[in-house]
């Protein structure tokens, strides 16, 4: 350690610390200060004084970044980790990391939920320019979406470390650990043993379960290998290990590593058994709604996830019969199927996606006879577009087959982790819908988009949020804005 002045100490990466965490950050780790720094101290709470290991620094050293190593004092709050591999005081002892993905197993889950909607509220408040001391933010709850913390997640995704195994990464690390499965996964991806497996040539390895149990395995093939010499050399395992697995309901993908872009799609190269297309079904309210999703799409990922973010958006959204309502950010359709279903046979919903492959999954969901209708809504005009949203927004108020959706009542949008931004916001403003309700996998996102939509006139009406990823700081918020 190098010292600065009296009371500033210059630390460096490895240097352990003595810190008393204070209060959680976004990102999922705790704000402690110390020698006039300011450190991010992942693994540990509020409360408590832990010996922690500095991983990383900020701009100029104005802060740092720390992993617990030992817990001097512990909270009340802390509990017994239930995945060794992701408890990092275990990975102390062992002298290796932990993995991510589950970086907040060491809390009780109750406190999980009060740390999120601290962060929610702040993100709201910090980001949003909404009042600390606003009803809405004091009274900000999130809720658990299942008594059952472990075996809920329906889409897994591993690495493959130097023995050819499925691993994790530990936080902002590229070397990945091996690991023996994921215990937030649902039983029927563990039941996959994809531990067993010998992965020659393959750097990925993405896995998924439907609600009607079929399962979708996608083999993402190094850059310096084809998918169908790989997907050949691998299928006596796959035999061995799962039996018939298209009888079993089973479908493997093989397809090449993505140099360059993003998304997600089918190419030429890639080597298909089975059907990649999963049945899901999702009642909520009387409702039951059925869809059809490419197992490498976009789902919303926890058994309960579904049923239980449908009921709150349709609760949010409030709509009427005969109303006309956007969802942006659609997928494959989940919320317009419950757009839908609210406005009725009179009504309207246009539903936007970008992605190729999820998209023609909800034209298909939707057209005249489509699976994804309910009674309510088997002649509600739905229109489903493929494309970005800014894109389609612009067209929505100049083109003239989008009509008799120039007037939306309500816009639900539920856009990636960075957020929709100021250019959507506007847009949506434009359209002078009675609300909007924003469904966010990112705090600080929702705080950023809030912070432009209260600029352009709007207020925070409703906001909760739901625990959708126990075990991690991860949360999904749902927030609703009327114009002031
Ligand atoms: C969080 S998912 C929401 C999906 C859907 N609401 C659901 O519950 O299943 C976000 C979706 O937005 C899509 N997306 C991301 N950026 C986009 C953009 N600029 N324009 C259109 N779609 C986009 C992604 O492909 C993804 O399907």
């Amino acid at each position: 350690m190098n010292h600065q002045s009296e009371d500033q100490i210059n630390f460096s990466i490895g240097d352990i610390v003595e810190l008393n965490p204070e209060k959680v950050a976004h990102g999922g780790s705790f704000v402690a200060r110390a020698n006039g720094r300011v450190f991010f101290v992942r693994h540990s709470l509020p409360g408590e004084t832990v010996r922690a290991v500095i991983t990383g620094s900020g701009p100029k050293n104005r802060f740092f970044f720390a992993d617990t190593v030992e817990v001097l004092s512990a909270s009340a709050n802390r509990r017994q980790h239930p995945w060794a591999p992701a408890d990092a005081l275990l990975a102390a002892q062992e002298n290796r990391l932990p993995v991510g993905g589950m970086e907040f197993g060491h809390i009780t889950p109750s406190v999980q939920q009060e740390l999120k909607a601290v962060v929610i509220a702040e993100q709201l408040q910090r980001l949003g320019g909404i009042a600390a001391d606003h009803p809405l933010l004091e009274q900000l709850t999130v809720k658990p979406v299942s008594e059952k913390e472990l075996g809920q997640r329906t889409r897994v995704h591993f690495g493959v470390d130097a023995q050819r195994h499925i691993a994790m990464y530990p936080h902002q690390s590229n070397e990945p650990q091996t690991v023996d499965g994921f215990p937030l996964a649902a039983a029927a991806l563990e039941n996959l043993h994809l531990e067993q497996l010998e992965l020659s040539g393959i750097s990925r390895v993405d896995a998924a379960v439907s609600s009607t149990g079929q399962r979708f395995v996608q083999f993402t093939v190094g850059a310096e290998n084809k998918p169908a010499v790989v997907a050949e050399n691998l299928k006596p395992q796959l035999e061995q290990l799962w039996g018939d697995f298209q009888e079993r309901r089973i479908a493997v993908r093989f397809t090449a590593e993505r140099i360059s872009g993003r998304g997600r799609g089918v190419r030429a190269a890639d080597v298909l058994w089975g059907d990649p297309v999963l049945q899901e079904n999702v009642s909520f309210e009387g409702a039951k709604l059925n869809f059809e999703v490419d197992g490498a799409g976009f789902w919303q990922n926890h058994t309960a996830a579904p049923a239980t973010l449908s009921a709150l958006v349709r609760e949010f959204a409030d709509l009427k019969s005969g109303e006309t309502a956007f969802d942006l950010y659609a997928g494959a359709g989940l919320l317009t199927g419950v757009l839908a279903d609210a406005v009725g046979e009179k009504g309207h919903v246009l539903s936007v996606e970008g992605s190729p492959v999820t998209s023609s999954n909800a034209e298909k969901n939707f057209a005249r006879q489509g699976i994804s209708r309910t009674e309510r809504s088997s002649k509600t005009v739905i229109k489903v577009v493929r494309g970005d949203v800014a894109k389609v927004l612009r067209n929505v108020s100049t083109k003239p087959e989008y009509r008799a959706f120039a007037r939306p009542d309500v816009v639900v949008l539920d856009p990636s982790r960075e957020g929709a931004g100021r250019q959507v916001m506007e847009q949506i403003d434009q359209l002078d819908p009675r609300a909007i309700v924003y469904v966010a996998c990112d705090p600080a996102a929702l705080g950023r988009d809030t912070g432009y939509l209260r600029e352009l006139g709007w207020s925070l009406a409703k906001v909760q949020g739901l625990d959708m990823y126990p075990c991690t700081h991860h949360v999904e918020t749902i927030a609703r804005f009327e114009r002031r």
